[in-house]
């Protein structure tokens, strides 16, 4: 049955809005895509978060055609892979690639899935993403893991500011000096592997919390990113977790609870650093 639960909105430096909790689905294998996509649709999520690098786009399509709600309430974002950075790779071609193979339309949000550095092209590669922009491909256009240098490259040479910079963020990596520069410049920050894969769940400092709410650590972890006005969205290929992730607007934290939360920062990753990470598949 689908949650009663009101999805807040967050509205982007273009106007377009956005539901601040979706469903990731990095890792959902493309024969699972669509039951996982449909399952996460049917309960309540309206957003939904793929990639080029996923391999699961036009299974995230499916679900959204087979779903029969109506394409407009629906978020769909998806991210540049790596192998398509200009120069020398057509990115025009596979930004449109995930538009075709999405089969929905003008998808809602596309980013810049990684920075880069040692291939240097971000510059060069933003610029194919503004054009498709222009175009009435992207409804907005993003960056993910971008540090402040990147994204100052970005407002200093080109011209559409990135409507979001998504970025890992949990309790052990709480990004607070990246998420304000973002805020500054008008750049929503989205948290990816919000629950650390699920390292965070055994924290002692975190059943206390959930155990004073009556909630799960997960549900505990997913409301302070909603506190601090990050989009989230985990992922889950679960039922039960699916739903339970939805359940996060019927609580609060107290200062206190939160003051633990943030306690628990140790800048320790799970994925890989953005400063290091060149990988080109
Ligand atoms: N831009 C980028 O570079 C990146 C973006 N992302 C995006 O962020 C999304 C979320 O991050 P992800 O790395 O998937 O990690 P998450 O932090 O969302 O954790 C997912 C893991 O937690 C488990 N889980 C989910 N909900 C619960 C729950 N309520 N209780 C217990 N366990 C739970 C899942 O298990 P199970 O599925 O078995 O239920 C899965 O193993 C991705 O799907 C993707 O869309 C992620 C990484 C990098
Ligand atoms: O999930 C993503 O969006 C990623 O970029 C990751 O897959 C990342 O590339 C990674 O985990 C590499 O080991």
């Amino acid at each position: 049955m689908a949650s009663t639960t009101t999805i807040p909105s967050i509205t982007l430096n273009n106007g377009v809005t956005i539901p601040q909790l979706g469903f990731g689905v990095f890792q959902i294998p493309p024969s699972e895509t669509k039951a996982a996509t449909l399952t996460a649709l049917e309960l309540g999520y309206r957003h939904i978060d793929t990639a080029q690098m996923y391999g699961n786009e036009a299974e995230v399509g499916q679900a959204v055609r087979e779903s029969g709600i109506p394409r407009d309430e629906i978020f769909i974002t998806s991210k540049l892979n790596n192998n398509a950075h200009a120069p020398g790779a057509d990115t025009a071609a596979a930004a449109q690639r995930t538009v075709d193979d999405l089969d929905i339309g003008p998808v809602d949000l596309y980013l810049i899935h990684w920075p880069l550095p040692g291939v240097g092209s971000y510059v060069e590669t933003w610029k194919v993403l503004e054009q498709a922009y222009r175009d009435g491909k992207f409804r907005a256009i993003g960056v993910s893991n971008f540090h402040q240098q990147h994204l100052t490259r970005l407002l200093d040479e080109t011209d559409v500011v990135p409507a979001v910079n998504q970025i890992e963020v949990h309790p052990y990596l709480s990004q607070n000096p990246l998420r304000q520069f973002n805020s500054e410049h008008q750049i929503i920050t989205e948290a990816w592997s919000p629950i650390a894969q699920g390292a965070v769940l055994d924290d002692p400092a975190l059943a206390p919390i959930a155990e004073e709410l009556g909630r799960s650590v997960a549900q505990v972890v997913l409301r302070w990113h909603i506190q601090r006005g990050d989009v989230v969205f985990p992922k889950s290929v679960t039922r039960a977790r699916i739903a339970e992730n939805l359940e996060l607007f019927d609580f609060e934290l107290s200062d206190a609870q939160v003051d633990v939360i943030e306690s628990l920062n140790a800048d320790r990753r799970r994925g890989p650093n953005p400063e290091e990470f060149n990988w080109v598949p």
